[in-house]
């Protein structure tokens, strides 16, 4: 069974090694949505995969480390493409959902963002 959380936030970012001219070269920003995707059996009893609660608990600090933040002074993020960021989210995520992360979308806008399944 697959199941989603989603989380948003705002931040600012550039992309340092775009061509020159490259409109995302400028600082701008985005209102980011994140798609958390887990992965595992229905519990018999429970009923569920996973408590949605759980997914946010593990999403837990990045709210603080992305929301309203200027992106490339994360550090580990210096190039914030949505790609890397996937990376960057599914990094610090897996541990906290051990066996059961299998999806990290990142959109940076309706209709462009990236999706990161573990590998490259
Ligand atoms: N492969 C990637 N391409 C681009 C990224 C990225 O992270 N990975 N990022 C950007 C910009 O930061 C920004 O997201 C703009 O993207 P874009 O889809 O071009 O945004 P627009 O709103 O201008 O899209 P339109 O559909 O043209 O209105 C760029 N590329
Ligand atoms: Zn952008």
């Amino acid at each position: 069974m697959e199941l989603f959380k989603e989380f948003t936030f705002e931040a600012a970012h550039r992309l340092p090694n775009v061509p020159p001219g490259h409109k995302c070269s400028r600082l701008h920003g985005h209102s980011y949505k994140v798609q958390v995707e887990v992965t595992g059996p229905v519990d018999t009893d429970l009923g569920w995969v996973i408590d949605f609660g759980d997914i946010k608990a593990a999403w837990g600090d990045l709210d603080d480390a992305l929301d309203h933040r200027y992106l490339n002074e994360v550090p580990g993020l210096e190039n914030p493409t949505s790609e890397l960021l996937a990376v960057w989210i599914w990094d610090r995520l897996s541990a906290a959902l051990p066996n059961l992360l299998s999806a990290v979308t990142v959109k940076e806008t309706c209709t462009s963002g990236s999706t990161y399944r573990g590998t490259a």
